[in-house]
């Protein structure tokens, strides 16, 4: 089973204190909620947990087993969802979901592009036809997580998944992380969703900070 520890971590930005002294542990096999107000440090402590930033103090790793997860074992581990992330507009979504799985070595035949488009709930002729520039962004929402599922990874770092989605689609997202979870995957959830934040198993409350 997978871990991530953060292990009195503080970070700032610009002399202003994000995290402070922060300690904390998320397991594989549950979801963990990251919550607090705007600008508490939610999407900054995923980056932290996803080594996609570093502390200025303290230490976060990902263990697996007491074995410290590094390079190569550690990239592919890992998931990551964010509103930051941007696929590239003129490509078609199938291209677009083709080259961010291939960077990760998968291929995938038609019937698990089906399969995997139809958890998302995306049409697959909307994927072969539509570039992704054309698509709304509750549609690219769901390719990103399209992406996430495919992708193998057993951690996945969301950072608030729901954005722009419709009920059916913030349904999905529900489903996809319980589903997730009851696979021992490891589910960072920074959010603000009470739907989502009523889902965890575990909370990790950033107000105080
Ligand atoms: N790369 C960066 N450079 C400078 N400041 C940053 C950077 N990343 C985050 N911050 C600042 O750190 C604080 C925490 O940001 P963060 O995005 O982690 O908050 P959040 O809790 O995810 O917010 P929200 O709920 O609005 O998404 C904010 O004041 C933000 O402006």
């Amino acid at each position: 089973m997978k871990m991530i520890v953060f292990e009195e971590v503080d970070k700032s930005f610009g002399g202003r204190k994000v995290l402070r002294n922060l300690s904390a542990v998320c397991c594989g096999g549950q979801i963990t909620s990251v919550v607090g107000p705007n600008g508490c440090g939610k999407s900054t402590f995923l980056k932290l947990a996803g080594h996609f930033m570093l502390p200025d103090s303290g230490r976060v790793t990902i263990k697996e087993e007491d074995m410290v997860l590094q390079g190569e074992e550690l990239r592919m581990s890992l998931a990551y969802m964010s509103p930051e992330l941007r696929f590239y507009p003129r490509l078609t979504a199938l291209e677009n979901l083709s080259f961010f799985l291939g960077l990760r070595g998968i291929a995938l035949d038609g019937r698990q592009y089906e399969e995997v488009l139809e958890r998302v709930g995306i049409l697959p002729e909307a994927v072969k036809r539509t570039r992704v520039g054309e698509f709304s962004t509750g549609m690219r929402q769901r390719l990103l997580f399209c992406v996430m599922l495919a992708s193998k990874a057993d951690i996945w770092l969301l950072d608030e998944p729901g954005a722009n989605l419709d009920d059916e689609g913030r349904a999905m997202v529900l489903r996809e992380i319980k589903r997730g979870a009851s696979e021992q995957k490891l589910i960072l959830l920074a959010t603000n969703d009470s739907r989502e934040r009523g889902a965890a198993d575990e909370a990790i409350d950033l107000s105080g900070n």
